[in-house]
C-alpha cells in the first residue's frame, strides 16, 4: 500500500516501510525521536535537476543549499551526485571539507561573513564567493590583496519581488537583509567595487527569492529583473555576465494542500526566460546555478517519535505528547508550518479520531500538529512525521537541554546509522563548574 501523498509504503505488517526497511525495526534499534532518510529520494531528487539541465543542453551548476540538512553523510551524498555546495558558515564548511567535498565546487554565502569566515574559504580555495554587502567586498579584497590570489565572486542582488510565501522565508523582496538593492543603485554601485578589480573575478548576479514556493512566474520575474540591470551594465561597462545563479526556494509537499511542481518545469521554464533575454541581449549563455535545499532533502526525510502522555479535555480537543517536538522540528513553532503524520505501527489503519500533537517542551507554542487525523493512538504508539528532511535537524537545538535525536539513513534495503544520538555528556561537555 502506497501512503497518500508521501513516497512511502506499508508492509505485510502494517507497518509504514522507509526505503524497504520496517520503521518499526528501525525504532527498536535506533530509538525514538529518530530521522530517517531515504537515499533513494535525495537522489532522485538531485537527478531531476541535473539531468533536465544535461537534456537542454545547458552549461549549469545545481549547488545543494547545506544549511537544508548538512552532515558529513549528507554531502558525501551530494558528492556523489556532483551537487556543487552552497555554505552560509565556518561551520558549515568545515562540515563540507569533513566530507572531503571538492573545495572549487563551494560557494560561500552570507549576510554577514566575518573575516575568519572569508579566510578559512579562500584558504580553501572554494569555488566562489558570494557577496552581500559592501563590508564584505573591503573584506573581501583586503585578504585576496593580502595573499595576492584572484577569487571569483557573485553578488547577490535583492530583485524587489514578494515571494507568496511565509514573510520570514521572503528574501528577494526590496526590505530584505539579504543582498545589494537593485533599484536604488546599491547593486551597479558595488559592481563598480567589483568589476575589474585586480584580485576578483566577478562572474555574474546571484538572487533567491525566497523558499517553499509553488509557481513559476515569481522566478521568471526575478530573472527578467536580473536582465535588466545586465542590459545596463553591458551598455555602460561591456559587462558579460558568465554566472547567473538564481537561487533555490522550489517548494515540497507538506501537506495534500501543497501541489509541488516537478523540479523539471522549473528547469525548463528558467532555461527558456534566460535564453529569451540572452538572445534580446545578444550574448553568450552564461551558466546557470541554482541552489535547492529543501527540494533535495525535504520529501526524503521522516521523523519518527513515541507516543507517551495523553491528554483528553472532553468537548475541547485530545492531546498526545510526543518524545520530541520545537527541539528537533522548529518549524511548527517559527512558521506555523503544517506537516502530516500517521502511526507508523498502524499504518493500515484508517483514522478514525482526530489529535493535536504536542512536543515535551515546556513551552505552549510547542505543538507539532494540529487536529491530525488518525487512529485510535494509545501510548507507546510510534508517530511518523513526514517531509522533515529539510529544516530539521539544521534548525534543531538544545532548549529544555534535550538531547539532538539519531541519523539513519536507507539506502538499497540497508539503514546505517550516519549521526549519532547526543547523549547528556555532549550537552554538558563545554559547562564550566563556578565551585
Ligand atoms: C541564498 C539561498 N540559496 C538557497 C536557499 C535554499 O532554499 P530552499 O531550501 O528553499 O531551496 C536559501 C534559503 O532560503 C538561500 O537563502
Ligand atoms: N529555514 C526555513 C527556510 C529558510 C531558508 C534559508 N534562507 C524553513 O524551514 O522553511
Amino acid at each position: 500500500m502506497i501512503i497518500d501523498n508521501h513516497p512511502f509504503q506499508v508492509n505485510q505488517h502494517g507497518h509504514l516501510e522507509i526505503g524497504g526497511v520496517d520503521s518499526i525495526d528501525l525504532v527498536n534499534k535506533y530509538g525514538t525521536p529518530l530521522y530517517v532518510y531515504d537515499v533513494h529520494i535525495i537522489r532522485e531528487n538531485c537527478r531531476a535537476f541535473i539531468e533536465t539541465f544535461k537534456e537542454l543542453n545547458v552549461p549549469a551548476k545545481v549547488a545543494y543549499a547545506s544549511k537544508a540538512f548538512s552532515t558529513v553523510a549528507m554531502l558525501q551524498v551530494m558528492k556523489q551526485e556532483g551537487m556543487c555546495l552552497d555554505v552560509v558558515s565556518e561551520g558549515e564548511l568545515f562540515t563540507a571539507l569533513q566530507a572531503d567535498f571538492p573545495t572549487e565546487n563551494i560557494h560561500l554565502h552570507g549576510n554577514n561573513k566575518s573575516m575568519n569566515e572569508l579566510r578559512m574559504a579562500i584558504d580553501h580555495n572554494i569555488g566562489c564567493i558570494v557577496v552581500d554587502n559592501f563590508r564584505e567586498i573591503e573584506l573581501v579584497a583586503e585578504l585576496l590583496q593580502e595573499q595576492d590570489k584572484q577569487m571569483d565572486v557573485l553578488m547577490r542582488v535583492t530583485p524587489g519581488i514578494e515571494s507568496k510565501t511565509h514573510q520570514y522565508i521572503m528574501t528577494g523582496n526590496e526590505d530584505s537583509k539579504f543582498g545589494f538593492n537593485l533599484t536604488n543603485g546599491q547593486a551597479e554601485q558595488a559592481f563598480q567595487q567589483l568589476f575589474q578589480h585586480s584580485h576578483i573575478q566577478f562572474k555574474g548576479l546571484h538572487c533567491h527569492i525566497g523558499s517553499q514556493i509553488f509557481e513559476t512566474d515569481r522566478f521568471l520575474i526575478a530573472t527578467e529583473v536580473l536582465f535588466q540591470e545586465l542590459k545596463k551594465w553591458k551598455d555602460t561597462y561591456q559587462f558579460i555576465p558568465e554566472v547567473l545563479n538564481l537561487g533555490g526556494g522550489y517548494g515540497i509537499r507538506y501537506t495534500s494542500q501543497d501541489a509541488p511542481i516537478p523540479y523539471a518545469v522549473y528547469v525548463k521554464e528558467l532555461v527558456n526566460e534566460v535564453k529569451k533575454q540572452v538572445e534580446a541581449l545578444a550574448i553568450p549563455m552564461p551558466e546557470i546555478w541554482l541552489e535547492p535545499g529543501r527540494a533535495i532533502a525535504g520529501n526524503a526525510g521522516i521523523t519518527l517519535y513515541t507516543v507517551g502522555a495523553i491528554k483528553q479535555i472532553p468537548g475541547i480537543r485530545n492531546y498526545i505528547a510526543v518524545d520530541g517536538g520545537m527541539t528537533d522540528n522548529l518549524r511548527p513553532a517559527l512558521y506555523q508550518a503544517k506537516y502530516e503524520a500517521i502511526l507508523a505501527n498502524k499504518a493500515n489503519q484508517a483514522p478514525d479520531s482526530e489529535v493535536s500533537v504536542a512536543g515535551k517542551c515546556c513551552e505552549s507554542g510547542d505543538m507539532l500538529i494540529w487536529d491530525l487525523p488518525l487512529p485510535q493512538v494509545h501510548s507507546n504508539d510510534i508517530l511518523a512525521v513526514f517531509s522533515t528532511g529539510a529544516y530539521g535537524y539544521s534548525m534543531a537545538n538544545h532548549y529544555n537541554r534535550i538531547a539532538k535525536p539519531a541519523i539513519v539513513f536507507i539506502e538499497d534495503g540497508e539503514d546505517k546509522l550516519v549521526l549519532k544520538r547526543e547523549t547528556y555528556q555532549d550537552i554538558t561537555r563545554n559547562d564550566l563548574s563556578y565551585e
